[in-house]
């Protein structure tokens, strides 16, 4: 008989991408030749010139940047089916939630996310899931026991009828599904299942406006309280059906002690999870972002347990997905077209960064590497447990021998005082001092040396809420842009991780095409307002005669290639135009805001928070309304409502001198006018936000800051030319 092959959970594939990467090249030879065209023109000398050779040569290091992280795509497949002979044998994995304020956080998206875990297709005897609740609330704590009521028939339900997602809010949302398997049953159970569905989101509302019932947090402050950890529910080896153990941890804050925001939080659920169950694995979810695809966790094992060294994936990244988001991507935040090919690049080269939500990771990478002692603080409990970690222990079983003594040392291991004199934050555990505590964990990781792993299975593993809206957007782009630049100036900067760590050197790269973000907007900037300036001092800053058409075969070659980026993977040309304008007006808002805070803390002025974004619980029915882009009176606005009000301006006084005035020769000429039309276009919510109102409209504080900022380049400029 001939010997079978083995069979494997996972193959890695390269990515033909030849076309690809030609186009790649054709696009830098240009950018090259534009270059040179400033270096040997006659004008070189003049500071206008220099400027925009300036701007371009950062248009080309970027896209240099593009290239190395794009150069050898890769993708993972994985066959979760094949796991199934090894059923007993699969790890246990602990499941993290984080949630931080019941307002901008409404507890029944929380409570979605926990059934969504809870009901996922992995035995539930190897799974525990614990809630953090930063927001100290009474409303959350309740919407959690109730949610682990409903559970019990929810659990059992979808994996009766193998329902796909398991969050009910979207569940329920439509009519059961017509197919041939549809029994009297089932509707009759459906119809049940949605009514104890209602009746739960009744409970939690009402709770949530009844307010403080439970005596503890009424009785103390949301920042200034003991740690209330509460096992809500625990599995004592119930069925193939039975519900994962339960957990609640509202850590002790004091205001004595920073408690810094997620990755705080995220350290405390790693140790509290360390002194109760221990799994060799973690998975983390934001409060909004449910489990879509049930088979997730065995996805995952089989990238976790599919190479022959562990170092080969310290951490599985789905790629961030949302719920129902609007049509054509409006606020350029989906991300879509980045997650695929700047993902499947990444796997090419050291894997994904991390994202912060919807990761799965080896306790063993968030630990660090094995010191002989190791500096987890005085909790005995945990020291062992993270020692048997990193010996290589792996749990199948997370049955709770004693749970009140577990329930102790949890709730030592989660007081302000116990990271003092620790390393928890800087070698251990999730990264302090970062508005982007995910990234700089990632880069730690990949630091020690670890690969990481992109997991993107069909349907798309979690679904989360796309903030909606100018404002919501744009201060999360504003807090990443913040926290990566900061990264790349702080003391673990990628830069030292790959001269002194194990960060591979084009990983490095493709970690400063993100770290660089808010630097970008200042070249962007520049260069939107190099057309105005030339309408102001009647002169031209593009190459003029043969030397033009560099610029022009630039802009449209570029444009073709990302319009090809989003056909490719299934865009619409719609989308392409919306996100290629979010990425002008992201430049000269969350980015400049961004570099502008970094500056502010560097010379500390102020320190970065944490600025959490808003979550609509009824998000289904909101994304279907899209009033269009929205405002508010944030100074976010400023800048990029001057780009806009000065290119009309020059874009009407530019024509209006090419057609009627008579042309003396060396002012601004068709391409200037084309850059001012174009910039026009994609500023166009601001020019449109002029004659609109509410939401949609500018506020008038802001357009006359704008005028006035618009007034005072004009004078600059044209003091400098005369
Ligand atoms: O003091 C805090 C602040 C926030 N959070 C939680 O952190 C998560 C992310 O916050 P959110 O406001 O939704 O931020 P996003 O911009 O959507 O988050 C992205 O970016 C963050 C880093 O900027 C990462 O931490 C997130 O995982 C990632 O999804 C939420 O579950 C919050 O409840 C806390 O637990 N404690
Ligand atoms: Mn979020």
């Amino acid at each position: 008989m001939a010997a079978s092959k083995p069979l494997h959970f996972r193959e890695t594939m390269p990515v033909k991408n030849t076309l690809w990467r030609a186009a790649d090249l054709l696009i830098l030879s240009l950018l090259t030749a534009l270059l040179c065209c400033r270096l040997i023109s006659t004008r070189r000398r003049e500071a206008l010139w220099i400027v925009a050779f300036l701007c371009e040569a950062w248009f080309t290091f970027v896209w240099l940047l593009h290239i190395n992280s794009k150069w050898n795509p890769v993708r993972q497949i994985t066959y979760p089916e094949r796991l199934s002979k090894r059923w007993e044998d699969l790890p246990a994995v602990d499941m993290f939630l984080t949630t931080a304020n019941p307002e901008l956080e409404p507890p029944m998206i929380t409570v979605n996310t926990v059934l969504s875990l809870l009901a996922v297709d992995y035995p539930p005897h190897k799974l525990a899931c614990y809630v953090s609740d930063d927001g100290f609330s009474a409303a959350t704590y309740r919407a959690m026991v109730e949610a682990s009521e409903f559970a019990r028939s929810w659990v059992p339900f979808c994996k009766k009828y193998a329902v796909q997602v398991r969050a009910p809010l979207h569940y329920f949302f439509g009519e059961p599904e017509p197919s041939p398997s549809i029994s009297p049953d089932f509707l009759h159970d459906w119809e049940a299942m949605k009514r104890m569905y209602r009746e739960l989101e009744r409970r939690v509302e009402e709770a949530h406006l009844r307010g403080d019932t439970e005596p503890i947090f009424s009785q103390f402050d949301r920042e200034n309280h003991p740690s209330v950890i509460k096992a809500i529910w625990e599995n004592k080896g119930d069925p193939a059906d039975g519900v994962p153990h339960l957990f609640y941890v509202a850590r002790e804050k004091n205001p004595n002690h920073h408690h810094h925001f997620k990755g705080g939080a995220m350290n405390v659920l790693t140790r509290v999870s360390g002194v109760i169950t221990n799994a060799p694995f973690m998975v983390n979810v934001d409060c909004d972002m449910f489990v879509n695809n049930p088979a997730v966790i065995l996805h995952a094992m089989c990238l976790l347990l599919g190479f022959d060294m562990d170092k080969m994936s310290g951490f599985v990244q789905c790629p961030q997905r949302f719920h129902s988001p609007p049509k054509d991507d409006p606020f350029g935040n989906q991300m879509t077209v980045l997650n695929h090919f700047l993902g499947r690049g990444m796997e090419g080269l050291q894997g994904p960064f991390y994202y912060g939500t919807g990761c799965f990771h080896r306790r063993n990478a968030i630990y660090g590497e094995a010191p002989d002692d190791p500096p987890f603080g005085r909790s005995r409990r945990l020291q062992s447990s993270a020692a048997d970690i990193i010996s290589g222990l792996r749990k199948t079983s997370l049955a709770i021998d004693d749970l009140a003594a577990s329930m102790h040392a949890a709730v030592d291991v989660s007081s302000c005082s116990y990271e003092l004199h620790s390393l928890w934050g800087d070698e251990v555990g999730w990264a302090y001092g970062s508005a982007t505590e995910d990234i700089q964990t990632g880069l730690r990781i990949h630091a020690k040396g670890w690969r990481s792993v992109t997991l993107n299975p069909q349907p798309p593993a979690f679904l989360g809420i796309a903030p909606s809206g100018g404002p919501a957007t744009l201060t999360q782009i504003k807090r990443w842009a913040t926290g990566v630049l900061e990264n790349l100036v702080g003391q673990h900067s990628p830069l030292l991780a790959a001269v002194n760590g194990k960060l591979g050197r084009r990983q490095c790269l493709a970690y400063l095409l993100l770290n660089l973000w808010a630097a970008r907007s200042l070249p962007e900037l520049c260069y939107a307002l190099l057309t105005p300036f030339s309408v102001v001092a009647n002169t031209s800053f593009l190459p003029a005669g043969l030397a033009g058409v560099v610029p022009a075969a630039i802009f449209a070659i570029y444009n073709v290639y990302t319009v090809a980026e989003y056909l490719a993977v299934g865009e619409s040309l719609r989308s392409w135009w919306n996100n290629q304008r979010m990425r002008r007006i992201t430049a000269a808002t969350a980015y400049l805001f961004g570099l502008l805070s970094v500056v502010a803390k560097l010379v500390g002025l102020s320190e970065a928070a944490f600025e959490i974004t808003k979550k609509e619980v009824n998000a289904p029915a909101a994304a279907v309304n899209t009033g269009g882009f929205t405002f508010d009176a944030s100074p976010l606005f400023v800048p990029a409502t001057a780009v806009a009000l000065l290119n009309s301006a020059a874009l009407a006084a530019g024509t209006w001198r090419m057609l009627w005035a008579a042309p003396d020769g060396g002012g601004p000429g068709l391409g200037e006018l084309a850059c001012a039309t174009w910039a026009v276009l994609s500023y166009s919510p601001f020019i449109v936000g002029l004659f609109r109102r509410a939401q949609y409209g500018l506020p008038r504080p802001t357009v006359v800051k704008a005028s006035v900022l618009s007034f005072l380049f004009v004078l600059l400029s044209k003091l400098a030319s005369s």
